[in-house]
């Protein structure tokens, strides 16, 4: 039999386009037609399992599957004993606590003898002992944001990301409790050989995450220039200079994290750089 990894991925949600987007960008062809549960790559040793992501650190831990893509408020949540392998960047929100809007907010105490609504009982249970205040729990699996207008709780603590759902709900946040973002998780116990693709995925995954954080940048420079420039670009190794068809000028090119661009584009100019087009990287292997 084919020695082949199992993937499970979020089927229909806020993780799976920039999941299945990942697996693509990494050269991983698998097809993905709907209401398709599974489905082997035509180009890599893995399969996916399509699931809902409650499932995903459960079947990880299991076995059932040996690598799962997932939130890690849903992975602290569900608590299960699984490696958190890479954090992938997409998917980025916070768990926090809201109250209606008109409510005055003294601070954390706010909270004690009250009611709050949440589909994550673990961790707000946690926050909320770490803090000393007792609070009753109320678990709903959805539709946090309506539970204070409908008078299911007086208080939620829920998933935030541009705060639009608090605000059309009538709601304010008043704590972060925790950070999220989408992270690669792993069973603990896999066999050698499946480490062994492992390696091979993390590696792509790597290559697709530096290219995005970096920039090829290219630029004319008087040949005067060129001893200034290369101090403010330092590039990879050494920026690559090609003489211009005009005399005296030459055109550097190097590679750049965006924030390093930002930082010297001033003096880049002041340096006498001109014609700096910024290109994107598809992937990069250091
Ligand atoms: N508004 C948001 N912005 C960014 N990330 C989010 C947002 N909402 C949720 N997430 C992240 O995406 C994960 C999945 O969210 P989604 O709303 O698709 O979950 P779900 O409704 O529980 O899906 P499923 O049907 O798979 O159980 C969340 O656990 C969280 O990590
Ligand atoms: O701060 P915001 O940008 O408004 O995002 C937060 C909302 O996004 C998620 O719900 P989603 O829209 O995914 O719907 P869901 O209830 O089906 O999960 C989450 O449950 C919040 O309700
Ligand atoms: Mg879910």
């Amino acid at each position: 039999m084919e020695q082949i990894i199992r993937i499970a991925v979020q089927k229909s949600g806020r993780l799976s386009d920039d999941s299945l987007s990942l697996i693509k960008e990494c050269g991983i062809k698998f097809y993905n037609g709907t209401g398709k549960l599974k489905s082997t790559s035509t180009n890599f040793p893995v399969e996916f399992l399509f699931l809902r992501d409650d499932d995903i650190p459960g079947y990880v831990a299991d076995g059932v599957a040996d690598l799962g893509i997932v939130g890690e408020n849903e992975l602290v949540e569900k608590d299960k004993e699984v490696l958190t392998l890479k954090k992938l960047g997409f998917s980025k929100c916070r768990l926090s606590l809201a109250i209606p809007k008109g409510q005055e907010y003294p601070g954390v105490h706010y909270f004690q003898g009250k009611s709050i609504a949440t589909s994550y009982p673990k961790i707000l249970g946690d926050f909320l002992q770490s803090k000393n205040i007792q609070a009753e729990i109320h678990e709903i699996s959805g539709s946090v944001e309506i539970a204070p207008s409908i008078g299911l709780a007086e208080g939620i603590f829920d998933i935030v990301s541009s705060g639009s759902t608090l605000m059309m709900n009538g709601l304010k946040e008043v704590e972060e409790v925790f950070k999220s973002e989408a992270v690669l998780i792993g069973n603990k116990n896999l066999a050698d050989w499946k480490k062994v693709i492992l390696d091979k995925l993390l590696f792509r995954i790597n290559a697709v995450q530096t290219g995005k954080s970096n920039k090829y940048v290219l630029m004319n420079v008087p040949n005067t220039s060129i001893p200034r420039i290369i101090e403010l670009i330092p590039g990879m190794r050494s920026p690559t200079i090609l003489p211009l068809a005009q005399e005296g000028w030459s055109s550097v090119h190097s590679v750049l994290s965006e924030d390093q661009f930002w930082e010297n584009i001033e003096e880049l100019r002041a340096a006498g750089a001109e014609g700096i087009l910024v290109v994107p990287i598809e992937k990069m292997v250091l």
